[in-house]
């Protein structure tokens, strides 16, 4: 039976990757690539078929970032498909990223250098902002957008795959400041949230069928880190991050190993997964790439507090936008 596979944020870098080995793995697929830029989307579905040239590759217009965008296309979802065997949860952003180069030299010369380089703990902040909906932009985009797409599209799922991060840290993270709306690490907190999240889905869902993993990817050169460093700076100390690699496996790098965890998990049976670990791709100073799983500093808890949180923010913003809708029909009757 022809699988569906829908992959968020699939036009570039690690979900990009990741279609072009799911493609390899399964030719008779039925991937939808979810993306906001249908250009780039295009792009994208026109380079897969030239490596996949029988490949069926669906497209679908998807701002996750934006409530409005998530309806509709679940919507669409919903009239296209009776059955999503994976949902990748893969869009990201991390606007306005900063450096901070004083933390980069001393964590250079102290102990947790490896830690340093593996998750930029202490040396990564980023600017946020609020998005048309009233919320932080990187929550509304790395993790609420995904949620509501999940509530909305939940009767056709089984398998949630999160690309999270080893940036994910559980002190950047409040569960009274749930968005971020007053720290500088939006990003790491986000990608917490979506760690407690996955956790959460799969205590609630599992006995329904559905089934949460997540993934951190190791550092891979994508539009991404090319917003935090030039590409050509990275391309200079390429060098130097091979050595590296040969200290911290995490420097994955290309998006092909960087999307080995998520390709791995699309292998595996759900019920032999551990909901606590966070499936790691590596990639060892000799270039061979592995999935190893670690595990997550979570409690389960917090993370059904998360849950609900997240639950009721669902029906305030669903609230919003049906009275957004009656007025703008009250608008075109006049
Ligand atoms: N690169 C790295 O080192 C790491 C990346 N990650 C995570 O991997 C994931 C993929 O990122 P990566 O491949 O690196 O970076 P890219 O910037 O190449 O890919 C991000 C993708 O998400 C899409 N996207 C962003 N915002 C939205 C939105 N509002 N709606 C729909 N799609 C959106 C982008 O679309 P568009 O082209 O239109 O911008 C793009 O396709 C992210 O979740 C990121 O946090 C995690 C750890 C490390
Ligand atoms: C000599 C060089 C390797 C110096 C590079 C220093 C930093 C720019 C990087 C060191 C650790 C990196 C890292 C990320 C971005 C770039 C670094 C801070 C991420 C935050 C990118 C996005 C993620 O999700 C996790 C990455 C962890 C490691």
């Amino acid at each position: 039976m022809e699988r569906v596979v829908i992959i968020t944020g699939a036009n570039s870098g690690i979900g990009l990757a990741l279609c072009e080995r799911l493609l390899t793995e399964d030719s008779q697929l039925r991937l939808c690539l979810a993306c906001r830029n249908m250009q780039r989307a295009e792009a994208a579905r026109a380079a897969l078929l030239t490596s996949h040239s029988n490949a069926h590759v669906d497209l679908l217009q998807l701002d996750v970032g934006s409530v409005q965008s998530v309806l509709s296309a679940a919507q669409e979802v919903k009239a296209r498909y009776n059955r999503i065997d994976f949902l990748y949860l893969n869009a990201g952003i991390m606007p306005n990223p900063q450096l901070d180069l004083n933390a980069f030299f001393k964590g250079l010369f102290s102990r947790n250098v490896v830690r340093m380089f593996a998750t930029a703990e202490g040396i990564l902040t980023q600017q946020d902002r609020l998005n048309s909906d009233g919320l932080q932009e990187v929550f509304a985009t790395n993790l609420f957008g995904h949620f509501l797409l999940i509530r909305e599209l939940e009767p056709l799922l089984s398998r949630l795959v999160w690309t999270s991060s080893s940036n994910a840290r559980r002190s950047a993270f409040s569960m009274e400041d749930m968005q971020h709306r007053e720290g500088r690490e939006s990003y790491s907190s986000s990608k917490y949230a979506s760690d407690m999240l996955s956790l959460a889905l799969n205590r609630q869902k599992n006995s329904q069928g559905l089934f949460s993993s997540v993934i951190c990817p190791g550092l891979v050169m994508t539009n991404l880190t090319y917003g935090i460093l030039p590409s050509f700076f990275w391309t200079l100390i390429m060098p130097v991050m091979w050595l590296i690699r040969i200290f911290t496996n995490t420097f994955t790098l290309t998006p092909h190993n960087g999307a080995e965890a998520l390709h791995w998990l699309f292998l595996q049976n759900p019920e032999s997964l551990d909901p606590r670990a966070k499936y790691h791709s590596l990639t060892s100073g000799l270039g061979t790439n592995y999935t190893q799983p670690r595990q997550m500093d979570i409690d389960e808890g917090t993370s059904d507090v998360l849950y609900s949180k997240l639950l009721e923010l669902e029906k305030e913003v669903r609230r919003k936008q049906s009275e957004e809708n009656a007025d703008e029909e009250i608008s075109a009757v006049k």
